[in-house]
């Protein structure tokens, strides 16, 4: 992939690390094209605290404590605090059980909403959101300010089940599922939205063999996601009889990265919030004018990722961290 011509697109990665997240986090440092200005946290694979913790941890494996992070929101949107935490997919720690040791470095003194509304309105349309977790933080940034969805350039995030099953449940895919009231503010805003969803992901899959190359690099990315990469393999073979890991994460960062490693259809999305398909999200392709008012009308398109060539998501996500 050529170096994107001219600055590095900016971008914020709201995450909640996670195995998947870890190697997202890395691919963006590694990768040219963008600049990471900071990193927001939110609960899903671990709780906020601890993704908080885990997001300073990973920056200082990278080198890299000057990328700030901010805290994000420890409740839902509408304030539940029964979130769905999947530490039987990323371990008790969201890093693979590895015990580490606890970071050094300490979160900034702003919350990740205020964040991310203050880097919108310090660059109006140059910041990409990479949102990588339930989509709280970003919900409560369109809310808290309301130029924030002119102001973000775009949302790139990994969420959704388009079409097909979810991975929690029949219905929901994990980051929609952990917060749909907050999913639901995110596709109706207006903002630029790209969803890639697990209909998507589950076509870009690290192989048994790919993690043996993986271990051929004396790099440290390479060498620490190995040891972490454990737990989800161990998962993945229990849970699904794929052989081998989804790269959800590292695939919705590199749509961000390099958008044309996908294809999108266009359309209003809206999330079932409640009943048995909870977070269920449907897409409306705006093909039929349908003779009754829907819940889709008149709500503004966003881009939902269909295709993905999964072959150089593969080969660009093993060259970063290799290198
Ligand atoms: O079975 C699962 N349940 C809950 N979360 C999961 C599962 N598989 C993967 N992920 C996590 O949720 C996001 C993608 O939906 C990814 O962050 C992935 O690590």
């Amino acid at each position: 992939m050529a170096a994107a011509a001219g600055e590095p697109k900016k971008i914020i990665i709201d995450t909640d690390p996670g195995i998947d997240d870890a190697m997202a986090i890395f691919v963006a440092l590694r990768s040219p094209e963008v600049e990471v200005i900071g990193l927001t946290t939110i609960y899903g694979n671990v709780y906020t605290t601890l993704a908080t913790r885990n997001a300073l941890h990973l920056l200082e494996v990278a080198d890299r404590t000057d990328i700030p992070v901010a805290e994000g929101s420890h409740v839902t949107i509408t304030k539940g605090t029964k979130l769905r935490i999947a530490d039987f997919v990323h371990g008790a720690d969201g890093l693979g059980n590895q015990n580490f040791p606890p970071p050094e470095g300490k979160p900034i003194d702003m919350s990740a909403t205020d964040f991310l509304v203050e880097q919108a309105n310090l660059y109006p349309g140059k910041v990409t959101v990479v949102a990588l977790g339930p989509l709280t933080n970003i919900a409560l940034a369109i809310q808290q300010d309301s130029s924030f969805v002119k102001n973000i350039g775009q949302i790139v995030l990994l969420g959704g089940a388009f079409a097909v099953n979810g991975n929690v449940n029949p219905a929901a895919e994990a980051n929609i599922f952990g917060d749909p009231d907050a999913a639901d503010i995110v596709f109706t805003s207006g903002a630029d939205v790209l969803a890639v969803g697990i209909n998507v992901t589950h076509q870009v899959i690290l192989t048994d063999s790919d993690r043996e190359t993986l271990a051929s690099s004396n790099g440290k990315f390479a060498q620490y996601l190995l040891k972490i990469l454990e737990v989800y393999f161990n998962y993945h073979h229990d849970a699904y009889s794929t052989k081998g890991v989804y790269l959800h994460d590292p695939t919705a960062m590199l749509a961000a990265i390099n958008p044309s490693l996908i294809t999108y259809v266009e359309g209003a999305v809206r999330v079932q919030t409640n009943g048995i398909t909870r977070g269920l999200t449907l897409l409306y392709n705006k093909q039929k004018r349908f003779a009754e008012i829907t819940e889709w009308s008149d709500q503004p398109s966003v881009k939902v990722a269909v295709t993905v060539d999964a072959p150089a998501v593969l080969k660009l996500v093993l060259e970063r961290l290799m290198e």
